[in-house]
């Protein structure tokens, strides 16, 4: 008993750095990524987000408290309201009209993480549900921190990645992050460890599941 976060990456350590770590991650980095891999990414981060949206709309629906509620709609009006908008303008810049990616057709490992999380979140409560939205909110956080550690990563103008970086690396999103890490810190501290064990596979699926979008994004795979 007792767990925290850090336990649930523990629990997966090898999965969790091939995510973190991943060549997609490291290209982008020093700037090498295929530009049409990062292409194929954005078009299907747009429907990942989408979904992820409507995962924000189901923990309204899972909420017991007001303060839950609450953390729920914020997720939901700041992917509708804000983080879409600037997805298709960010869109825009890499030469993908808003045409483009209204009649995208969605991509295997899209589908499969995307469903995955809202059916862990659907079958299980609302901890499964932020457990298995963690790999995304705080590994995304942590790629840009791991990032800016390596020396082989270029920042500025150099790379054409550099807003990508800047985006998760941000005061806002970094707080966002930590403010889900503390969510799921206080819940974790009185999970029974059979309990512990079911979030763990939730959280290593979801993990592989973003290790997979990473590969699609390589491989533009449909
Ligand atoms: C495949 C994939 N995984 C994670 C993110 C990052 N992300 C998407 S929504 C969100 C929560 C903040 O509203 C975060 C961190 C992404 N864009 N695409």
């Amino acid at each position: 008993m007792g767990y925290r976060f850090s336990n649930l990456t523990a629990a997966c350590q090898d999965d969790w750095r091939a995510y973190i770590e991943h060549d997609f991650v490291r290209d982008l980095g020093d700037g090498t990524l295929d530009e049409n891999a990062f292409r194929h990414y954005l078009k299907q981060d747009y429907l990942f987000l989408i979904h992820f949206a409507r995962a924000y709309a189901l923990a309204a629906y899972k909420s017991r408290t007001l303060a839950d509620l609450r953390q729920a709609h914020e997720g939901l009006k700041a992917i509708v309201d804000l983080e879409l908008g600037l997805h298709v303008g960010y869109c825009q810049e890499w030469g993908i009209s808003e045409a483009d990616l209204a009649d995208l057709p969605e991509a295997r490992a899209t589908l499969a993480y995307t469903r995955y999380v809202l059916d862990a979140g659907s079958r299980g409560d609302l901890l499964d549900l932020h457990v298995a939205l963690a790999p995304c909110v705080v590994g995304y956080g942590e790629i840009a921190n791991w990032l800016n550690a390596q020396p082989s990563t270029l920042r500025g103008e150099a790379n054409p990645y550099d807003a990508w970086i800047a985006m998760y690396e941000s005061e806002d999103f970094q707080s966002a992050m930590h403010a889900e890490l503390e969510w799921i810190d206080a819940r974790l501290a009185d999970v029974t460890p059979a309990r512990f064990a079911e979030l763990c596979t939730v959280f290593r699926d979801a993990t592989r599941l973003e290790v997979d979008f990473w590969q699609m994004g390589l491989d533009r795979t449909d």
